[in-house]
């Protein structure tokens, strides 16, 4: 089965999402950076790796939120919590980034599997209490 690995990197209370570039039917919609999990490559790894290509940051990939999304083609879209160690996220291959609060989470055009995500992507960004 393949995996693509998203990564949900929070900062300040706040989700990054990044704006598709290609291919065009999925261009300008917004999804979590990531991708598949390559062959040899744990989960953690692959999210590392494309948070590098992707975002040009080091992450540190946390606890799974929510649950695997079936995507077509057999594909699983699998999310983990992740947050910063260094670098300023740029949108390397994407159109655009924006960092979402709570508020913000249902005011972009996501990817259908992510829209599935928001409630957890919701409860990610809520402090317990
Ligand atoms: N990265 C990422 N992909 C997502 C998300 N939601 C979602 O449906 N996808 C889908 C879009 C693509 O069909 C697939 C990921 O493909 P990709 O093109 O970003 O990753 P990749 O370069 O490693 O894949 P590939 O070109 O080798 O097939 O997963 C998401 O939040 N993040």
């Amino acid at each position: 089965m393949t995996v693509i690995v998203g990564a949900a990197v929070v900062r300040d209370g706040a989700l990054l999402a990044q704006q598709r570039a290609w291919p065009a039917d999925h261009a300008g919609q917004w999804e979590l950076p990531g991708g598949r999990v390559e062959p040899g490559e744990t989960e953690g790894v692959a999210l590392y790796r494309e948070c590098q290509e992707e975002l040009d940051v080091d992450i540190l990939v946390g606890a799974r939120v929510g649950q695997d999304i079936a995507l077509p083609g057999g594909k699983v879209l699998r999310i983990y919590a992740a947050s910063l160690l260094s670098g300023e996220p740029r949108p390397v291959e994407h159109k655009a980034l924006r960092w979402l609060t709570p508020d913000d989470l249902a005011d972009v055009d996501w990817l259908p599997a992510d829209r599935e995500l928001l409630p957890d992507l919701r409860l990610l960004l809520t402090p317990p209490g």
